[in-house]
């Protein structure tokens, strides 16, 4: 109705501007079947003609694409709860998240707000993240046996990793924060095999979301298409109930019991297992629900780090200068043969503006995840009718030449003051301020665990360059081509020979 009206009077705000939805779909997805990545590339040259921000009709709902930070700022921060609502769930992703019963696919509502106080507020409130110093700790030395390991169980790279010293890291990198996130999730230290299974399981499932979410045009004719796949996607997750419920349970025995527990005292399922929904009348998570918030915490937590803490390493072997005042920072720091815990983090502001300019030069998500509007809004003047999907790129705020001199280029230099400090005036990483860079989203929706994916960040990369001298592999470049799994990831991954810097 409010598209209608507007189209009756000239003088009412319209829809952004935007392409013919049959040329695009004929052009794009139709014929040339692009994939998610090259729709981007795709979108990214269609604002070039129809500006910042543009708008494409799906039979359902408008979608609008914001490239533009101040456009951005006006959607995620200033319009509050307008645009804080996400897209309405089909098949298979209402039987999979219990109906909306998880923080990134439910409505902005109580629910919503219940489940990602009780991650911000809890699990992730300072005082808990200081009780996973063990698990980082563990995860950190079982990185560097694996750094250090030739021959053995990862056939395929160690077959690669032929030569002397020579790593492709990001496997272990991606192992790595998959084991602490489990452990920080079940709170116990579970053996390789048993983490490979949940690791397995939690991949066929998230590639199967990205493949279903390319056809959610059509969801009803899909799931009749797809049946088979839909019948898999029901079998992978009994088979993760199975796993998880056991561990779910263990962790329910032991507060019955009042066991402290010998490695971690505190983990994500504890704190579900406290939790009451009011509006249900008090009730509990059940069990299902329970599983789909560890998947949900799991698979947020992931992917997105170790892809970040990748493209970070590969900067730091190509930038051997950046390496090298890291280096001196840390000695300055930490005296020798000292691991390196959270709270020297803190003293070293030349390695947040290393992990900063990581995430601003390659962010792990290119575009932030789908937000729907709750009611009709006005934005840059135009009519963003409620039920619009608005997708806010990520990527080219961060690239943009009127913001940042070089853009493309590895500067950690640009966020240090002449004092020495980190300069939290050229950027809020929130973007609460102004949005100059948003590599976990702003406003409501912001990433409930950029604190965290900044401490795992800062925590490895330093242990990294600590432990390890990394040197570009012999007689190669490192290649910054991206590639496009469930984040934005290296085409060619990583490859850098490693070499122990002393006893440290
Ligand atoms: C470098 C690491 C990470 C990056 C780049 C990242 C990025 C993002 C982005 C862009 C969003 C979408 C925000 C929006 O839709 O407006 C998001 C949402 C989310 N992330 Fe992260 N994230 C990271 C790590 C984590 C970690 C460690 C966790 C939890 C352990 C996590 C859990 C979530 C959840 C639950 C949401 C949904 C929030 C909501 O809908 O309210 N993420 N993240």
């Amino acid at each position: 109705l409010p598209f209608l009206l507007s189209k009756l009077n000239p003088k009412a705000p319209s829809l952004p501007p935007g392409p013919s939805t049959i040329a695009f779909f004929a052009k794009n997805i139709i014929f040339k079947k692009k994939s998610l990545f090259e729709l981007e590339q795709v979108i990214h040259d269609l604002h070039k003609t129809y500006g910042p921000i543009m708008s494409l009709r799906t039979p359902s709902h408008p979608n609008i694409f914001i490239e533009d930070r101040e456009i951005a700022h006006q959607a995620l921060v200033q319009l509050g709860s307008a645009i804080a609502d996400r897209p309405p769930l089909k098949e298979p992703m209402i039987y999979l998240t219990c109906n909306g019963h998880d923080i990134n696919t439910s409505p902005h509502g109580p629910l919503w707000r219940l489940l990602r106080r009780n991650l911000t507020s809890e699990m992730l409130h300072p005082s808990s993240v200081k009780k996973f110093a063990p698990a980082r700790s563990w995860a950190f030395k079982l990185l560097v046996s694996k750094l250090n390991a030739r021959g053995g169980e990862e056939e395929e790279e160690e077959e690669e990793e032929d030569r002397e010293n020579e790593v492709i890291p990001v496997k272990k990198f991606s192992f790595t924060m998959f084991c602490l996130l489990v452990a920080m999730c079940f709170g116990q230290k579970l053996d390789e095999e048993e983490i490979e299974e949940i690791r397995d399981i939690q991949y066929s499932l998230l590639f199967l979301f990205v493949r279903f979410n390319l056809f959610a045009v059509l969801p009803r004719v899909m799931k009749v298409l797809f049946r088979r796949k839909w019948n898999q996607i029901v079998g992978i997750r009994r088979r993760q109930a199975e796993i998880f419920n056991p561990l779910i349970r263990a962790r329910k025995e032991r507060k019955l019991k009042g066991d402290k527990g010998e490695f971690l005292p505190y983990c994500y399922v504890d704190s579900l297992l406290d939790l009451e929904i009011p509006e249900e009348g008090g009730r509990k998570l059940s069990e299902d629900e329970i599983v789909n918030l560890c998947h949900e915490f799991l698979s947020g937590g992931t992917e997105t780090t170790s892809a970040g803490l990748e493209w970070i390493m590969a900067e730091i072997v190509k930038h051997q200068e950046v390496q090298r005042k890291l280096a001196e920072e840390i000695e300055r720091v930490i005296p020798a043969n000292e691991e390196i815990k959270e709270e020297d983090l803190q003293k070293m502001p030349y390695l947040k503006a290393v992990v900063v300019e990581g995430l601003r030069r390659h962010p792990p998500a290119h575009f932030i995840l789908p937000h729907r509007a709750a009611r009709d809004v006005k934005l840059n003047n135009y009519l963003i009718p409620k039920g619009s999907e608005i997708h806010t790129n990520v990527v080219q705020l961060g690239w943009d030449e009127k913001v940042w001199e070089d853009p493309m280029e590895f500067k950690p230099e640009r966020f240090i003051k002449g004092n020495g400090d980190f300069s939290d005036e050229v950027v809020d990483i929130t973007g609460s301020r102004e949005i100059k860079m948003m590599p976990f989203g702003a406003g409501r929706r912001i990433c409930p665990g950029y604190g965290l994916a900044m401490l795992h960040l800062e925590y490895f990369v330093a242990n990294l360059v600590r432990k390890f001298e990394w040197r570009t592999a012999e007689g190669q470049e490192v290649d910054l081509t991206e590639g496009f799994e469930i984040t934005t990831v290296m085409k060619n991954p990583l490859r850098a020979q490693i070499f122990h810097r002393g006893n440290k």
